[in-house]
């Protein structure tokens, strides 16, 4: 198999990791979440890393992580919703696999994450503030994104979308 990773990037609660397990479920290939792999890596959750070190010491962690997948086999990448909002990052994921961008209506997006403790950023801000950075990191993602996919059916439909997507490319 190649090392071609299929990085799956997008917002908060936008389905990557739900998505990402399911799809390497289906293609029968290795899988790894970048947020699951720095937590096992440091031995810290990631709102604990917030907290005692901050937003910034966390990117720099995420940043290693993603070079550590570049390294890796093939497999379903799903990444954390910064990831691709760093060109450092981009520059990585781009060499090393395709990205798929998931895209999830702003008020389901909202609904997930409006008390999830585990998404400091989520916390610590307004609806409104979320809309605008929801709004805002769609430019980012799409400055790296292969491929754009809905997310907005069943979890199922958006891995078919996606096997398409692997099959044509
Ligand atoms: N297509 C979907 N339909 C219904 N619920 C979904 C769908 N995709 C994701 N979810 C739910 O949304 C929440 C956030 O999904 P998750 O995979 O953790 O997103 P991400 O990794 O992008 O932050 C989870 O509770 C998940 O079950
Ligand atoms: O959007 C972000 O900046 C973040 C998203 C999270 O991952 P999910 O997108 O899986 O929630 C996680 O990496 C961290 O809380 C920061
Ligand atoms: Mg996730």
């Amino acid at each position: 198999m190649s090392d071609k990773k299929i990085y799956l990037c997008g917002f908060m609660a936008s389905g990557k990791t739900t998505v990402g397990k399911a799809l390497s479920k289906k293609l029968n290939i290795d899988y790894v979440d970048t947020d699951e792999l720095l937590v096992e890596t440091y031995g810290l959750g990631i709102p604990a890393i917030f907290e005692k070190y901050g937003e910034d010491y966390f990117r720099d962690l995420e940043y290693d992580i993603a070079k550590k997948t570049a390294n890796m086999k093939g497999g379903v990448v799903s990444t954390g919703g910064g990831m691709l909002t760093f060109d450092r990052n981009g520059e990585v994921l781009q060499k090393s696999g395709i990205i798929i961008c998931l895209v999830r209506d702003f008020d389901s997006i909202y609904r997930e994450i409006k008390s999830d403790k585990n998404r400091p950023l989520a916390q610590t801000k307004t609806k409104d503030e979320l809309k605008e950075m929801y709004e805002s990191r769609i430019l980012k993602y799409q400055k790296y994104a292969d491929y754009i996919v809905g997310n907005d059916g069943s979890v199922d439909d958006c891995v078919k979308k996606i096997m398409s997507i692997i099959d044509e490319s």
